[in-house]
């Protein structure tokens, strides 16, 4: 199988009270090229400390993590950031609030790259710019020109969608990304993340407290507890599983 992912026997310890308490202990974990993986555990199962494993925000305390053939197990988080684009629950935190929709688009389509806000490469990028948008269904492509600042909290998470997918990322991790969002705009940024991660067969990790959505979305389905991984599905059980069965893991 090709590996686009790989944590091998990875762990992740912190010192509180001259004690170590450990956070993730043996996290073995291979996503193949196009994975689309629902996350689920009880809250302080470890999933948000998995992530920043990956993204370098904490370190490791033993095991390797290798991401599209490169050992970024020690490699600072500016560095990953370059191949790992993370959404977090808070719609105000991927997206710079005083500038404008199209200007945030313009920054996130140079990530990685020196920053000039030339206004002719702006205009060069507008009608793509307002295609991506339109996708989203949700007016985005009418506020090109606003401070994101004053978008809706749907807005402003499908803007921030776009930016994590417009330079295509080795890994999309999805952190709670719709939690904030009341339950019609959550289904609708749920089915624009699903119309991006799937027609771009980008690699997706999603963490979730919505078992609905951890159903009907995405090919695998692991299980956190405990700082472990306790269940992995692939396509075919992941596509057996009810509610019911899901629910026997927030026991
Ligand atoms: N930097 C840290 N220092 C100390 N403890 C931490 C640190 N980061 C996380 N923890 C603890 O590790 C445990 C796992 O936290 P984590 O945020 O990964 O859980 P989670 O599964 O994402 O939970 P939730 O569903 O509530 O977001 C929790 O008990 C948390 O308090």
């Amino acid at each position: 199988m090709a590996e686009q992912l790989k944590l091998d026997n990875v762990a992740v310890n912190v010192v509180a009270d001259n004690t170590v308490k450990p956070l993730l202990s043996g996290i073995d974990l291979t996503l193949a090229p196009g994975d689309y993986v629902a996350v689920l555990g009880t809250n302080g199962a470890g999933k948000s400390t998995m992530f920043n494993a990956i993204t370098g925000d904490i370190e490791v305390a033993s095991g390797t993590i290798t991401l599209a053939g490169h050992n970024i197990t020690h490699e600072k988080p500016e560095k990953r950031a370059r191949l790992i684009a993370r959404v977090f629950q808070d719609p105000k935190m991927g997206t710079a609030p005083r500038m404008s929709v199209a200007e945030n688009l313009l920054l996130a389509s140079r990530r990685g790259q020196r920053l000039t806000l030339a206004s002719r490469g702006l205009k060069a990028q507008m009608a793509h710019f307002e295609q991506l948008a339109a996708q989203t269904g949700n007016g985005l492509e009418k506020a090109l020109d606003r401070p994101t600042e004053s978008l809706s909290g749907g807005q402003r998470q499908a803007l921030s969608l776009l930016m994590a997918t417009l330079k295509r990322p080795e890994l999309l991790l999805l952190d709670e990304h719709t939690a904030a969002l009341d339950p019609k705009t959550s289904a609708s940024i749920m089915s624009v993340t699903d119309k991006l991660v799937t027609q771009e067969h980008l690699t997706c990790m999603m963490i979730t407290h919505h078992l609905e959505d951890a159903l009907k979305y995405g090919n695998r389905l692991i299980v956190l507890s405990q700082g472990r991984i306790i269940k992995d599905f692939n396509a075919e059980q992941k596509a057996a599983l009810t509610r019911a069965d899901l629910l026997d893991y927030f026991g």
